[in-house]
Formats: C-alpha cells, sequence, structure tokens
C-alpha cells in the first residue's frame, strides 16, 4: 500500500497498538489479540527479541488484507528502520528524532514518526519531513499541550504514546491528535498470556475513538 494509504489508515482507525512482546511469538499473539478487538494499525517494537521475524510474519499474513497495517516502533537508527523495511514494516515509528531514520523511510516512501517533548523538537520532525510526530512521553506532555503547541504550529500532524488509556484517548483526540498510540494499557494482559483481556481492551479503546469522533 502507498504510504498517502497508509497514513490515511492510521487517521481512520484512530490508534496504533504499540506491541512489546516477550519474543516474537508472543508479540505475534499480542498482535492478533488487537486485530481481533479491532485495532488494526500496529507497532511492533524493536525491545521485542526478533522482532524483525514478527514484522515478517504478519506482514505476510496479512499483505491482502488493506484494513491492518503493520509497522516497527522503538527503531532508533537507519540500520533498524531497513531491517524493518525489508521486512513489511509500513511504517517506522521512533521514540526520538534521527535524521538518517527519517531520510532512509523517505528513500522508499515508508511513513515515518519520529518522537519528541517540545515545540523546538516538533519543528525540527516538520522540517525534517515527518509524516506524524509522536509525542512521547504522552503522559508528561498531556493532551493541554496539543492545543498548545497547535497555537503557532496548526499544521503539525501530531500523536501521543506513553500513558494513553480508554478513558483519555478521546480528550488526545478532541484536542487534536490525528490518533493515539497506546501501548501497556492496551497489552498488559499479556503479561499473563491473557489474550483474551487484550483482545477486550482493545474492544474499549475503538468504542472510546469511536464515541469521541461522533
Ligand atoms: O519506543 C517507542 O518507539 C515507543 O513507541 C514507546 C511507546 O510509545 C511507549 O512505550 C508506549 O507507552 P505506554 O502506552 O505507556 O506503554
Amino acid at each position: 500500500m502507498n504510504k498517502e494509504r497508509i497514513l490515511s489508515a492510521i487517521k481512520t482507525q484512530g490508534i496504533i497498538a504499540v506491541v512489546r512482546g516477550k519474543n516474537a511469538e508472543h508479540a505475534i499473539n499480542v498482535a492478533e489479540a488487537c486485530i481481533e478487538g479491532g485495532v488494526t494499525c500496529i507497532e511492533l517494537t524493536f525491545t521485542t527479541p526478533h522482532a524483525h521475524e514478527a514484522i515478517r510474519t504478519l506482514s505476510q499474513k496479512y499483505a491482502d488484507n488493506p484494513t491492518v497495517i503493520i509497522g516497527a516502533g522503538t527503531v532508533l537508527d537507519a540500520i533498524t528502520a531497513r531491517i524493518a523495511i525489508l521486512e513489511g514494516a509500513q511504517f517506522i515509528v521512533s521514540p526520538a528524532f534521527d535524521a538518517e531514520t527519517i531520510k532512509l523511510c523517505h528513500r522508499y516512501q515508508i511513513a515515518v514518526m519520529p518522537g519528541t517533548t517540545t515545540l523546538s523538537g516538533v519543528i525540527e520532525a516538520m522540517e525534517a519531513g515527518a509524516d506524524i510526530i509522536k509525542i512521547f512521553p504522552g503522559e508528561l506532555a498531556g493532551p493541554a499541550m496539543i492545543r498548545a503547541i497547535h497555537g503557532p504550529l496548526p499544521q503539525a500532524v501530531l500523536m501521543p504514546t506513553g500513558g494513553v488509556t480508554p478513558d483519555n484517548a478521546g480528550a488526545w483526540l478532541n484536542a487534536g491528535c490525528i490518533a493515539v498510540g497506546a501501548g501497556g494499557s492496551l497489552t498488559k494482559g499479556a503479561d499473563n498470556n491473557d489474550f483474551a483481556a487484550v483482545t477486550e481492551q482493545a474492544k474499549k479503546f475503538v468504542q472510546a475513538i469511536t464515541a469521541a469522533r461522533t
């Protein structure tokens, strides 16, 4: 799928699941539980051992399903981004700013989302061509910061991650975020292999996002 369609799908879905697995198989199970609950944009983080295998498996499985978008997270450098792209990742998320990662993603026309918590960081990311700017850690910023950034920079496309829950997801969207990223509160059941709990939590996120947009 081309980059515009990936970005449009993320905007429509309103949420990216941040999946940190114990290993590739565990990450795949967590991702499948999210997808079953209706959260279909999946960020597989490179803190998971052999994360690239999970990216490959899920990218191949959902290659013909345009509602499921598989991407990579915790991408700290261009080498990791290239590995993720070769395995099928359709978007790249970083917790911070790395110019080489953004340049590489542009080379392959893959959506790229660097992280920052400052206004200067937002401007630097926009100037480098970030498609979405991740506000991380979101719990330290809060939805008020989104409104504040959009004062001087109404054109900034922002997405928080860190501390996003079904209870506060709507506040982030109402503050002007294009989507939210949710890890711990979405996938905590997976710590005990309770994947049904992950599916239930995914449904709660979908309900919260639908409610915020109606
Ligand atoms: O490392 C990255 O690239 C990340 O994407 C960081 C994640 O956004 C947060 O770890 C998610 O935070 P929680 O939802 O509070 O678990």
